[in-house]
């Protein structure tokens, strides 16, 4: 809490506690991460990314039947609606986030039910959603490379099919792998910035697709979900190992952030990012380009990024992520929307308790301007209310409530 003027603010509303939740823990020190009563470290060992969602959507592991169940689901919602194309066509110029953000709103057109907010509705729409970001991020990216949309192979996994309506081949297996765990991984985070987003669309009653359309809009912020592609691009920036201190001392110097770095909760390394460093590490040796590793894990190992550790800023998720994406000649431009496909079963969790509340979120500022003359009873006569009114009115508002 921070006094101002005798008034307790909570600013970036970071502390205490708005509602109860059964989507995640996160410890801050030592950093642990479980969903649903299971440890992040165990999930990305011996889950995968259908069994996880069917953890986050039900709150249970699954049967072998209920996850062949689930899975069948998926594939059979994979293809997109002939609007979502469409609607994706016309973004064909824009940020992938952008046409993410359109797409996953245009599938409202095509469900009959978009007001449904009950517990089946909302779970219907989030499966029919996982199933389809995919799609959604491969179609993109096909058409602005001037190639056409390919039908999804209903053999492979979440993951596998992913890669495959992306590049229009049968990726590696092992590579598919690693997509499943990066996907996993990012599949939930408790009430981070874009979850929020989401919960206060729910909060009103708004409509599932509006909620979602909403959180997807709020990952795209550098401070969030696009950090992986700054990540990269730093690491572009960073040319090779020898250069990494002086970098890094540079940004630093002009009170830059280096992005990967720090986290809203954790004090301490985000638990996550153990699991994606040593898959980084093990794919640039798997495909004989250790360069990324070894810049990133150099910008990690400056003075400065040390001394930082020690205050508590440390590795995120974001940081090893784009080094494996980029490993996969996956474009830069697409890590976030990678990180959205990977969120979907969180938000959609997120959503079911947000529907199930009766709170709506609404926030509250501190007014810090003074009272205006003409809005107090005892004013000068020059300043009437109206008058005073009328100035105010020409004048852009500057603070609210
Ligand atoms: C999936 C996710 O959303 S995870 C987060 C992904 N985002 C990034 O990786 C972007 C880089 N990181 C950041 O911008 C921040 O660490 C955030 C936004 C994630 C968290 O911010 P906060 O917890 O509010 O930390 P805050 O901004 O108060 O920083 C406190 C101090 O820590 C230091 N610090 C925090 N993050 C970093 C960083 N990435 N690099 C260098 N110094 C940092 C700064 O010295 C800062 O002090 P200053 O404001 O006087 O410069
Ligand atoms: O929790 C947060 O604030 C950021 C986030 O989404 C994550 O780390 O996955």
């Amino acid at each position: 809490m921070v006094s101002e003027n005798k008034v307790e603010l909570n600013k970036g509303l970071r502390s205490g506690y708005y509602d109860r939740t059964e989507s995640s823990l996160i410890v801050p020190k030592p950093g642990k991460l479980l969903y649903r009563g299971y440890n992040i470290d165990d999930l990305a060992r011996y889950s995968t990314f259908e069994e996880t969602t069917y953890l986050l959507l039900y709150g249970s592991l699954p049967t072998r039947s209920q996850c062949d169940e689930l899975t069948s689901r998926l594939v059979s919602l994979r293809s997109l609606p002939p609007q979502v194309l469409e609607t994706i066509a016309t973004y064909r110029d824009s940020h992938p986030m952008d046409a993410l953000r359109a797409a996953v709103s245009a599938m409202s057109i095509s469900d009959p039910d978009v007001e449904d907010n009950s517990h089946e509705g909302i779970l219907d729409k989030g499966i029919r959603m996982v199933a389809a970001t995919p799609a959604m991020v491969a179609a993109h990216h096909r058409i602005r490379s001037g190639l056409d949309p390919i039908e999804p192979d209903e053999s492979l996994t979440h993951a596998a099919s992913f890669l495959h309506l992306l590049f229009g081949e049968h990726p590696d297996p092992e590579d598919a792998k690693l997509i499943d765990k990066d996907f996993l991984l990012h599949a939930e985070h408790g009430s981070n910035a874009s979850t929020f987003a989401g919960r206060v669309a729910a909060s009103t009653g708004a409509d599932f697709y509006s909620a979602m359309t909403s959180a997807v809009s709020v990952l795209k912020g550098p401070k969030h979900g696009g950090a992986a592609e700054a990540v990269i691009r730093m690491a572009h920036d960073v040319g090779s190992e020898e250069n990494a201190e002086a970098y890094v001392e540079s940004v630093i110097g002009n009170r830059g952030r280096i992005p990967g770095f720090g986290h809203p909760v954790y004090q301490d390394i985000d638990p996550r990012s153990v699991h994606l460093r040593a898959d980084a590490k093990a794919l640039g040796e798997r495909k004989g380009q250790p360069k990324w590793f070894a810049i990133i894990e150099a910008v990690a190992n400056s003075h400065a990024m040390r001394r930082r550790a020690k205050l508590g800023i440390n590795p995120n998720v974001d940081l090893w992520s784009g080094a494996i994406y980029s490993l996969l000649n996956i474009p830069e431009d697409l890590f976030v929307p990678l990180f959205a496909i990977g969120r979907i079963p969180g938000w959609t969790l997120h959503l079911l308790e947000q529907y199930a509340s009766r709170d709506i979120l609404r926030p509250r500022l501190y007014y810090k301007r003074q009272e205006g003359p003409g809005v107090r009873p005892d004013g000068p006569a020059a300043m009437t209310p109206s008058r005073e009114l009328s100035r105010a009115r020409a004048r852009p508002e500057r603070d609210g409530r």
